[in-house]
This record gives structure tokens, C-alpha cells and sequence, in this order.
């Protein structure tokens, strides 16, 4: 049975983690002092950016972290678990440091966006349900953030809850399409948790019980205000709308009429004829909705054939991020203590040398040009002990093609990171709602044009301090020297 009255999501992990955390324990280094950094190699959706969110889940996650009896009861039945390895994770109280972008944050791609620092068992531990929260919740925000940048001024509501990959992907996915810019959401059940607008029409199985547009608009109009009625069900430009505006002239001020959806058809076609007759029967402040299978491109396309659309209902392709449906977040050891107390860096070498990891515990730092409007020239990572801050110019290089670079004099530095949990403890107040749609306004407003279009957007400027780069071509050459030794193979 899977409803048990103690579920926790200590479980909700892959079996690995909790084997190499027997591991690290029988071995006795599960205390050793380890970093994890998160981050992802390609920006979603041919993006030019990402737009952080997830962070409240995962703070409530982290904060309800233990093993219940019946996640102890569970892994002694299914695995060989010695007595005294589950006695440890009975006791396991969370105890490390996290670090994050915040929930509004622009992150980009090649850069840490999420920090574990702590008992390495621990930080072991976290690693698969923080990925699924941040890599599914980023993934929402983005796509929403990329239809709500050709949509403008128009309102967008979310209507994918229907068909979301369940339950709680529609409700963490509407919160997230929040962040990234929607106005409202169809569920209620979000609105009741995250204090978001919620918004609706009806559906077509209204009419249908009607069997008429005339009566079924009637019945709605009788018992609500501020209607909006649904004009496809048989002949959007014969029956539909003529109907809404027979109904919307009966009723007059009563039901407030709001205007019309559209979920069918040649959109442009359609909303041109519609927007006639509304304003032909006098109603030009009636607005015309429209919903199916809706995104950017679509939404795009229907602007360019001038269609008269002024509220946008999307489901499908937002909540189930349908053009790409993961973001590939990762989550890579740093660094660890060794058995001497010290910390040692680690690396991943790769043939391709954008997948060579870059080893240490690291800061983000953003780069706003103070003679350009405070734009935003790049991110610049660098060893945590650094401070560009304290420098009076900075030299911004690329990673790869070093050839390319800048000296900036008159420019700020803001941190990326910030501390969430100090050695388990929350000291990260998190803001509402409102104040995260805000912040995420503000990040994109000092993000330059070139950067957010939506197809082909120039790279925005990730780099390394020189310090750090440095460090990261010594342990290159280490690991080469190291392998060289051990397998008698000549550079
Ligand atoms: N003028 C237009 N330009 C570009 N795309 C459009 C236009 N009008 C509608 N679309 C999009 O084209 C697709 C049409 O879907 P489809 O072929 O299933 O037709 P439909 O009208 O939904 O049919 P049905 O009556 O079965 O609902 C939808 O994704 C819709 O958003
Ligand atoms: O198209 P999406 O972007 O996914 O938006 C959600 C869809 O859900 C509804 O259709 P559905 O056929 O489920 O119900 P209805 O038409 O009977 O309301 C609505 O009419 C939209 O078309
Ligand atoms: O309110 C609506 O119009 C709505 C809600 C969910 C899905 N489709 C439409």
C-alpha cells in the first residue's frame, strides 16, 4: 500500500544515493566535508537565459527531511542494510549549508546555480529531488517567460492543469509559470496555496447540456458576473457569437459581459471576424480570448497575421514544456576533505572542453556596466575567497576562446549565491509571490535585447576569474599528470 500516515520524502532519492552513503558510512568518511554544485550545460528552449524557480519547494523539502519509521521500516525489509547503518539515517538531522539563486533569478548555462555543502552522506542524499524540483520548475518559468515575452501587455492564463504530468506538476508548474510572467492560473487549489489570481470561462460540455449557444450563455449569464462565453461549440461566427451578443444585450449591465473565447479554427481569420461583430453590436470593450495548443511561435505567427486576440489561455505546451521536455541540470562533487582535514578540489575531464568541470567552491557574480543603464555584461564565477568587488577593473574573458575579452572599469558586482541554509539552519527569509514576479521584471529589464530574443539569441558572457581559470588548467594538467603516472601512457 503507498499511503502511509508517516510518507516522507527522505525516500524520494535514487537507490545509488543511499548505497554510496552505506558506502561513505561503513568507510567512515560519511562526515568528511564535501561541495555539490548544480548547474546546466545548454539553456532551455534555445533560450538565451533560464529563469530560477523552485527554491521555495526545496527549502520546504529540506526543512521535513528525516527518515520516518516506515521509510526505515521499508529500505530493512527491501535491502541488506546492516542495523546500525539505519539506526544513522533514523538520526540524520540535515546539517549543511545551501546555497542558491533565488526564485526571479536569470541563470544561465556552464554556471553554478545551487550549492550543497556539508557531510558528504547528506549532500549525497539531496542530490535526485533537488534536481526534480529546480530542473522541472526552471524549465516552467523559462518557457513562460519566453510566451509572456511575445505576448506583451496581454493577460495569460494558465490552463494546463488537464493535462500536466499529474498532480503535482500542475500545481508546482502554475506557481512557476507565475514566476516567469502568467497573470493567472485555472487551478484553484494553486490559488488557494501560493495566493495566485485564478481565472475562467467555461467548456464546451456547457453548451452541450444546453444544446444551444443561445441557452447555455443564458444559463451561465444567470448565474455569474463578469462572463466570458465560449463561441465554438457549433459555428463560432453564425451561432456563437451572435448568441453571446443576444444574451450580453439581454442581461445588459447584470452580467458584465467580459467577452468571448475562441478554441478552434483559424485563429486570425476568426478573431478578425469576431472583433467585427462585437464592435458592430457596440460592445468594443468586450475582449476576445482564445486557447489551443498555444506557445510563443503560434502566438507570434497570430500576431504577425494581425489576429485580434486580447487574452491568452495556454495549456499543454507550457506545463508539459512540450519543445523540450527536461532541463538537464546537474549536480557535481567540487570538492572534499581528504584524510588529512584538507579540502581537495575535484574535476571532470571531458574530450569536449565545455564539459570539463571546473573544480572548488565557487561564487557567481553578475556584472552590470555602470555607464550602459547597468546592463548586465556577463557573469563572472569566481573561487569563493574572491571579491571582484574589490577590484578597481575587471578582466572578462571567455572560457574557451580567451581571445575574446574586456576590461570593464566602472561596473557592480552582485553575488549570485546566497546563503539559504547556514549548517541546516533556514536564514533565507523568502519573499512573496508578488515580489518574486517583480524581481524577475527587474532581471530582465537589465538583460540587453540581444540576449532574451527568442530565436538565436546571442551567448550571454559566462566567465572565469583568472585566478580560476588558472586553477582550473593546473588541475587539468594534475589529473593528465596523475593518469599518465598510474597508467605509464606519455602526454
Ligand atoms: N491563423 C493561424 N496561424 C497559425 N496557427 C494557427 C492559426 N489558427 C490556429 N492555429 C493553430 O493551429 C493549430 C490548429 O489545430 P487543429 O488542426 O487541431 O485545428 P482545430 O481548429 O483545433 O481543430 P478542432 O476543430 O479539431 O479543434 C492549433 O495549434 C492552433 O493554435
Ligand atoms: O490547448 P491548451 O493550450 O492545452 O489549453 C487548454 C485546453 O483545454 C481545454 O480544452 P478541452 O478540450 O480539454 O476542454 P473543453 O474544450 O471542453 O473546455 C481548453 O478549451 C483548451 O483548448
Ligand atoms: O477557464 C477556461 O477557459 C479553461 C480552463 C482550463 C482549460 N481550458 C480552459
Amino acid at each position: 500500500m503507498y499511503n502511509y500516515p508517516d510518507d516522507s520524502l527522505a525516500l524520494h532519492t535514487d537507490l545509488y544515493e543511499i548505497n554510496m552513503m552505506l558506502t561513505y558510512w561503513q568507510k567512515g568518511i560519511s562526515e568528511r566535508h564535501a561541495v555539490f554544485e548544480s548547474y546546466f550545460r545548454k539553456n532551455p528552449f534555445g533560450s538565451g537565459y533560464a529563469i530560477f524557480a523552485g527554491l521555495e519547494r526545496v527549502i520546504r523539502y529540506v526543512q521535513g527531511l528525516h527518515f520516518t519509521d516506515s521509510d526505515i521500516a521499508y529500505l530493512k525489509e527491501v535491502e541488506d542494510y546492516p542495523e546500525a547503518f539505519l539506526d544513522y539515517l533514523k538520526n540524520l538531522k540535515f546539517t549543511c549549508t545551501i546555497r542558491s539563486a533565488v526564485e526571479g533569478d536569470l541563470v544561465f548555462n556552464n554556471e553554478p546555480i545551487f550549492q550543497v555543502e556539508g557531510p558528504l552522506a547528506q549532500c549525497q542524499l539531496v542530490e535526485t529531488a533537488i534536481l526534480n524540483i529546480l530542473n522541472y520548475q526552471t524549465l516552467i518559468a523559462t518557457k513562460a517567460a519566453r510566451i509572456k515575452s511575445v505576448t506583451g501587455d496581454d493577460p495569460v492564463m494558465e490552463f494546463g492543469s488537464r493535462r500536466a504530468q499529474e498532480l503535482d506538476a500542475a500545481i508546482w508548474g502554475t506557481r512557476a509559470a507565475y514566476i516567469g510572467g502568467f497573470d493567472a492560473t485555472s487551478n484553484v487549489r494553486a490559488g488557494k496555496m501560493f495566493g495566485m489570481p485564478i481565472s475562467g470561462t467555461h467548456a464546451h460540455s456547457l453548451i452541450q447540456t444546453y444544446r444551444s449557444d443561445y441557452e447555455g450563455f443564458k444559463a451561465y449569464a444567470q448565474t455569474h458576473h463578469d462572463c466570458v462565453f465560449l463561441v465554438d461549440t457549433y459555428d463560432t461566427l453564425r451561432s456563437g457569437v451572435p448568441s453571446a451578443i443576444k444574451v450580453a444585450k439581454e442581461m445588459g449591465d447584470a452580467i458584465n459581459f467580459q467577452g468571448v473565447r475562441i478554441d478552434s479554427g483559424d485563429m486570425a481569420y476568426i478573431s478578425k471576424r469576431v472583433r467585427q461583430q462585437l464592435d458592430a453590436a457596440g460592445f468594443t470593450e468586450a475582449k476576445i480570448y482564445a486557447s489551443n495548443d498555444l506557445d510563443e511561435k503560434t502566438i507570434q505567427n497570430l500576431k504577425m497575421q494581425g489576429a485580434k486576440i486580447d487574452v491568452w489561455g495556454i495549456g499543454t505546451k507550457l506545463i508539459t514544456a512540450f519543445d523540450q521536455p527536461a532541463l538537464g541540470a546537474v549536480y557535481k562533487l567540487v570538492s572534499i576533505e581528504d584524510s588529512n582535514g584538507e579540502m581537495v578540489d575535484t574535476i571532470k575531464l571531458s574530450s569536449n572542453a565545455e564539459k570539463v568541470s571546473t573544480p572548488g567552491l565557487k561564487q557567481v557574480w553578475r556584472i552590470t556596466n555602470n555607464l550602459k543603464d547597468g546592463k548586465s555584461e556577463g557573469d563572472y564565477i569566481a573561487l569563493w575567497h574572491e571579491d571582484p568587488r574589490l577590484q578597481s577593473e575587471l578582466f572578462m574573458f571567455h572560457p574557451t576562446y580567451t581571445y575574446i575579452n574586456k576590461i570593464l572599469k566602472d561596473f557592480t558586482a552582485r553575488p549570485l549565491l546566497q546563503t539559504i541554509f547556514d549548517k541546516g539552519t533556514l536564514v533565507y527569509q523568502l519573499p512573496d509571490l508578488q515580489a518574486i514576479r517583480a524581481y524577475r521584471q527587474q532581471n530582465l529589464d537589465s538583460l540587453w535585447d540581444e540576449y532574451k530574443r527568442d530565436l538565436n539569441p546571442q551567448e550571454y558572457p559566462v566567465d572565469l576569474s583568472k585566478r580560476l581559470w588558472d586553477h582550473k588548467m593546473d588541475y587539468i594538467q594534475k589529473v593528465r599528470n596523475k593518469v599518465a603516472r598510474e597508467t605509464g601512457a606519455r602526454d
